[in-house]
């Protein structure tokens, strides 16, 4: 099991508990579609996998490794050799070209693979758009570097936070289904927000979050 989320609780502070009571797993190779009402709690649930934050009660371990004991710097350390996020605002770094854009988090986690980065770009269609800075791309390639910067990294767990809430529906269908060859073709594990019906039946398992626990 690549990633067990179990009987986890997450509060903020002043606030009414958000996750009570929440388990899951996630194998690797396997995707999973999480949806719930707005307010459920499923981006706080997906910063806890992505151990940018920490649990109030339960335990997430990912690949053997528990988070819990943790601190800051283990769980960067963590999130640096096994995790890569995509979000729903396509968090390009506006200075820096698509090729460049592509390459930074594989060069941040020591695990840059220009081979790979260049069968990365070709496979998203941006072979001709590297030179380019984001604010020249639309939505939907914006989305597409995005996930080939995350992909670049060899991540075993790639976890996405509404990838396609800002796209049409033709930029969604083609990001969705380059998303998902690519996690296939790579083996990693895919934990997604979605809203969508459509897509979280596209994904192996679907989970749905109320009340703080998962129905
Ligand atoms: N940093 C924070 N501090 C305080 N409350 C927060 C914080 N982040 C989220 N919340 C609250 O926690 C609850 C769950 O938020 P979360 O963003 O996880 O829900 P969501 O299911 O992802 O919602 P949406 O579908 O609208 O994105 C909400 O009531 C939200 O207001």
């Amino acid at each position: 099991m690549l990633l067990n989320i179990d009987k986890v609780q997450k509060s903020y502070p002043g606030g009414r508990p958000v996750l009570r009571d929440v388990s899951l797993t996630l194998d690797q190779g396997q995707t999973l579609a999480l949806t719930g009402e707005s307010g459920s709690g499923k981006s706080t649930l997906l910063n806890l996998a992505a151990a940018l934050d920490s649990l109030d009660g339960g335990e997430i371990t990912l690949d053997g490794t528990a988070l819990s004991p943790l601190d800051d710097r283990g769980r960067a350390t963590l999130r640096r050799q096994s995790i890569s996020l995509v979000f729903q605002q396509f968090n390009l770094i506006p200075s820096l070209t698509v090729a460049q854009n592509l390459s930074f988090h594989a060069r941040l986690t020591g695990r840059e693979d220009t081979g790979w980065t260049a069968h990365l770009a070709n496979r998203l269609g941006l072979s001709e758009l590297l030179p380019r800075y984001p604010e020249n791309l639309s939505g939907g390639q914006q989305q597409r570097v995005a996930i080939g910067r995350a992909m670049a990294a060899q991540p075993k767990l790639l976890l996405a936070d509404e990838p396609t809430g800002n796209l049409d529906e033709t930029a969604s269908a083609t990001v969705l289904d380059l998303m998902l060859s690519l996690v296939a073709d790579t083996g990693a594990a895919l934990l997604l927000v979605t809203h969508s019906q459509d897509i979280a039946a596209r994904l192996d398992r679907h989970a749905h979050l109320t009340g703080g626990r998962i129905a």
